[in-house]
């Protein structure tokens, strides 16, 4: 259908349903017209049947999986519009299906979408939550990550979504990449932060192979300073749940910063819905960096973040050769119910460094240090093996890395 036409059968269809004819709605649905399409002032037929008060017509577009709280231009949800005009058996019928009438922005870090011209943004990534694009906003290059209609739907999300990106906004140190503010109220949403354009850590070392020890160290002490920033936030600590290589962005002065923390609890590993999300993205990267009690769904608390650390800095030492082999799903099987590790096989590390892994990547989570004790003991190894004062740009080993056994 070209697109007049179909600007056409979207206007048949929202005037169907404010006329409650049901005969008409129920035919454009069966030709296929989408249940939530929108007019230009984001508004659905779910929308004006709740506002007409057309009961029928309600069920109808539910029946047909319409999204209960699509957000118009105003910033109101259909049961907004029932409450208004004070249709109470519709406004039953979406509450009882977790409809709302309003989110709570996030105030001073509210961002109107109109301000990111999605369209224009380049596309840089893919992950569980959505899209992420390098946009211009306010004059200034950023990343805008969206968030999926489907967790947008859900209200309970929304609200926790909304919760730790208030919280988000609070947060500021060198090594974790900066929020900057977020489209709540309006779909899709869209968590803003600042872009870092050289690229990832997983990146880096598909093309470098494993770092030189000076590099390795360093970007160790990155990551384990912003993390411990985040894990003695007070008065909660923030548990990042998924620390991987393609979470650590390289920034430009030669140093890494923690990306993506705060929203693990919005797709919890511990849920099997998480656990599908993660396959349905074909992002199953994560289960290589998972502890071994959260593959098992057992109890966890803020070490598993240090468990991800280890496996990440052997991965720098080693490169991540091996693993390519190696279905993601298998290595956490191997390592949670066989208790398996990867092996040293470089000649790289310093003196020190293999046992801090040894303990980072502790069956027993009590033993793991904490992210306090790994800065302390790596600044120990940087200094006492003469890494401190040497130029930090660029010394990546060239060499071809050996293949190791993985584990
Ligand atoms: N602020 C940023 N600046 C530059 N690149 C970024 C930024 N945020 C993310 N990226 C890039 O986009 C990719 C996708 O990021 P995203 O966080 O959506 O997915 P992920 O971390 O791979 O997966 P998931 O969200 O499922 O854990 C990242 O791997 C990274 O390379």
């Amino acid at each position: 259908m070209d697109a007049p036409k179909v600007a056409e059968e979207v206007g048949n269809l929202l005037f169907y349903a404010s006329k409650g004819n049901a005969a008409g709605v129920k035919k454009l649905l069966d030709q296929g017209m989408p249940v939530d399409a929108t007019d230009y002032d984001g508004r659905t037929a779910l929308h004006l049947a709740a506002s007409e008060g057309h009961t029928d017509i309600v069920k109808l577009l539910l029946e047909y999986n319409a999204d209960v709280n699509p957000i118009d231009r105003n910033g109101d949800t259909p049961l907004a519009n029932a409450k208004e005009y004070d249709h109470k058996e519709i406004c039953k019928i979406l509450e009882a299906r977790r409809g709302y009438v309003k989110i709570h922005g996030l105030d001073e870090f509210e961002i109107s979408i109109a301000e990111l011209n999605l369209d224009q943004g380049k596309f840089i990534g893919k992950g569980a939550f959505g899209e992420i694009r390098v946009v211009k906003w306010r004059g200034t290059v950023v990343a805008a990550k969206t968030i999926t209609a489907e967790l947008s739907k859900d209200p309970q999300i929304v609200k926790e979504f909304v919760d730790e990106l208030a919280l988000l906004a609070n947060l500021s140190h060198p090594n974790i990449v900066q929020f900057l503010g977020a489209v709540t109220t309006q779909r899709p949403m869209v968590m803003v932060t600042e872009y870092l354009p050289k690229g990832d850590l997983h990146d880096l070392m598909q093309k470098r192979g494993k770092l030189d020890a000076e590099t390795a160290i360093r970007f160790a002490l990155d990551i384990a300073r912003g993390m411990n920033y985040l894990h003695e936030h007070k008065p909660n600590a923030i548990v990042h749940r998924d620390l991987k290589p393609r979470n650590l962005l390289q920034h430009d002065a030669g140093h890494l910063k923690v990306a993506d923390f705060g929203l693990g609890k919005l797709l919890d590993p511990l849920t099997a819905d998480a656990n599908a999300l993660y396959e349905m993205t074909g992002e199953t990267g994560s289960y290589r960096y998972m502890a071994p009690e959260v593959f098992m769904h057992k109890h966890y608390d803020k070490s598993v973040d240090v468990f991800s650390f280890s496996i990440i800095v052997q991965e720098m030492f080693e490169g991540q050769n091996e693993q390519k082999y190696q279905l993601p799903k298998s290595i956490a099987i191997a390592r949670a119910k066989n208790q398996e590790r990867p092996v040293f096989n470089a000649q790289t590390y310093p003196p020190g460094m293999k046992k801090l892994i040894c303990e980072c990547w502790d069956m027993n989570p009590r033993k793991r240090p904490t992210f306090s004790v790994v800065i302390q003991r790596l600044e120990k190894i940087q200094l006492e093996g003469g890494f401190l004062n040497s130029d930090v740009n660029e010394k990546f080993e060239k060499k071809v890395p050996q293949r190791c056994t993985m584990m």
